[in-house]
């Protein structure tokens, strides 16, 4: 074997400092910093994106790789509308390439795909993709790969409390019986759960608007890396440090 394959082959596995038993299940990314990364090359800002689809290719397949179940990332917000008109465009083609080009690796890895936000009001051209790709993979018994599109947590929770209000309306529903499970039933969440690992990358000490409801007892992970720069070292890293955390969920510890 020469020294490359020896290096591929080890990153393909799961670092042997990590211990496999206390993987987070469900990790969320804020894939930020497509921007800065292009404008410190002196390039046009949305140079930037297609880097980061490679950095997102590569993430996909290292959770894969590595035995996580869930990964939902974040790739457009209800606030994005407000960039400039080329740069939307310019996401939305690459959201719409991503599903359909990467659909041949989604069924050689059993990967289940599914967008979730405002599909409605997306291009007709990716909302025909997103389709696709989510028919396409929804037997796949393997990692499950959200993309949020078009989603804000703000508006995901009025959605949820809009429809319980329609069922007490209709009479189907009483008010006291609403509690967090029912309210879990309407989110676009609903079968994958809350991120355990929620990982923000450019620095940004922020949550900008994602899965509030979900993230009550996620930990954070922020890294100064910029997106396109993310690697299978810096994923190392994040679960290194989520296997340190003490994850207590408002408990103390037996012995304390
Ligand atoms: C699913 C898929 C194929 C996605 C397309 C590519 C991708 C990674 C999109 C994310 C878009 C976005 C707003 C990134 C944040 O960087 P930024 O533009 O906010 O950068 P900045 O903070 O440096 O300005
Ligand atoms: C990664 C996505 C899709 C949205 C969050 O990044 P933003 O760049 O839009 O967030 P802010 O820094 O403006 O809060
Ligand atoms: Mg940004």
């Amino acid at each position: 074997m020469t020294a490359k394959q020896i290096v591929d082959r080890s990153l393909k596995t799961l670092p042997s400092d990590l211990d496999p038993q206390r993987l987070p299940r469900h990790i969320a990314v804020i894939m930020d910093g497509n921007g800065r990364w292009a404008r410190r090359r002196g390039l046009p800002r949305i140079m930037g994106h297609p880097r980061g689809v490679d950095a997102l290719r590569d993430l996909v397949r290292c959770c894969d790789d590595w035995g996580i179940k869930a990964l939902t990332v974040y790739a457009f917000s209800t606030e994005n509308w407000n960039r400039p008109q080329k740069e939307i465009n310019v996401i939305m083609m690459l959201i719409e390439q991503f599903l359909r080009w990467e659909l041949r690796e989604f069924a050689q890895r059993q990967i289940r795909v599914e967008l979730m936000g405002q599909l409605q009001d997306l291009p007709e051209s990716l909302k025909q993709q997103t389709q696709r790709t989510m028919d396409k993979t929804a037997e796949n018994q393997g990692m499950r790969l959200t993309v949020a599109t078009n989603y804000g947590g703000r508006q995901e929770i009025l959605q949820a409390c809009q429809a319980l209000a329609a069922q007490v309306q209709q009479g189907t529903l009483n008010p006291e019986d609403i509690d967090q499970a029912s309210f879990e039933r309407h989110l676009y969440t609903v079968g994958i759960g809350d991120p355990d690992l929620l990982i923000r990358t450019s620095g940004e000490m922020r949550i900008s608007n994602f899965l509030l409801w979900q993230v009550a007892y996620s930990e954070i992970y922020i890294t100064d890396k910029l997106w396109p720069d993310f690697d299978r070292a810096e994923m190392h890293r994040a679960l290194w440090a989520f296997q340190k955390r003490d994850r207590r969920f408002g408990k103390v510890k037996p012995s304390r």
